[in-house]
């Protein structure tokens, strides 16, 4: 079997999934995605909070990778990274990123384009303390996205720092950065079986939050 025909076989949104009515939709994007964020772990989505995260690079060459949303409230959506990452550098150049969920089981997407801002460094210091040690470890082993010539030495650099870590549990990794992002746009989109999938746009206006619904 070719991969083409093995990727055509494959079933796409033809499982039973969720219905979803725009017109009771509430006010707030955030409101509405922490009711679908509920649901999607009350279905038992696996990984709901995965997120992909795109940036754009000095070039403007878009960048995605995955990453775990660690927080949603007034300021927006919120992660957490090392802020000498690839993403790092990238959102300093440039701080407009989309996110992208995806969530199978019920079919539902949800698309945010906005602004990140990395956060008051005392929240990400806290942010820091409260991961488990093996977190810990990793991060303050550091140079995330950096070449790794060898691998022996991130063993060497992991042994050296859990060592570090032990003598001292309080260390913190400088760069651990939370970023929240501000929404300029939200989209909700749930599947139907049939093809006529409802999707939900939400745009920041002067006075709050215009909603639209988009041709699917
Ligand atoms: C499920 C999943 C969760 C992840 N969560 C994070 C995270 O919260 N923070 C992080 O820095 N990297 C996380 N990663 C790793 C990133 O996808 C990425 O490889 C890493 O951050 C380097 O990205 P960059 O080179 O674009 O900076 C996660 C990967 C997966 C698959």
């Amino acid at each position: 079997m070719t991969t083409r025909d093995l990727l055509r076989a494959l079933p796409v949104l033809a499982h039973d999934m969720p219905s979803f009515d725009p017109t009771g939709a509430p006010a707030e994007p955030t409101a509405l995605f922490a009711e679908w964020l509920a649901e999607a772990v009350a279905a038992g989505v696996d990984e709901p909070h995965a997120m992909t995260v795109a940036t754009v690079d000095a070039d403007g060459a878009p960048d995605t990778r995955v990453l775990i949303l660690k927080d949603l409230d007034a300021a927006g959506w919120h992660f957490a990274t090392t802020s000498t990452s690839a993403k790092g550098r990238q959102i300093a150049g440039n701080p407009r990123v989309a996110l992208g969920f995806h969530w199978r089981e019920q079919g539902r997407q949800v698309r945010v384009r906005g602004t990140a801002r990395p956060a008051d460094p005392a929240v990400s210091r806290r942010d820091f303390l409260a991961r488990p040690e093996g977190s810990r470890i990793a991060t303050l082993a550091g140079r995330q996205s950096a070449v790794l010539a060898d691998p022996a030495e991130l063993d060497r650099e992991l042994a050296e720092v859990r060592a570090r870590l032990a003598a001292d549990p309080g260390l913190v990794a400088e760069g651990h950065t939370v970023y929240s992002v501000t929404p300029a746009s939200v989209e909700f989109w749930q599947a139907d079986r049939e093809r006529r999938h409802v999707r939900l746009r939400y745009r920041r206006a002067a006075d709050g939050w215009s909603r639209e619904l988009l041709w699917p």
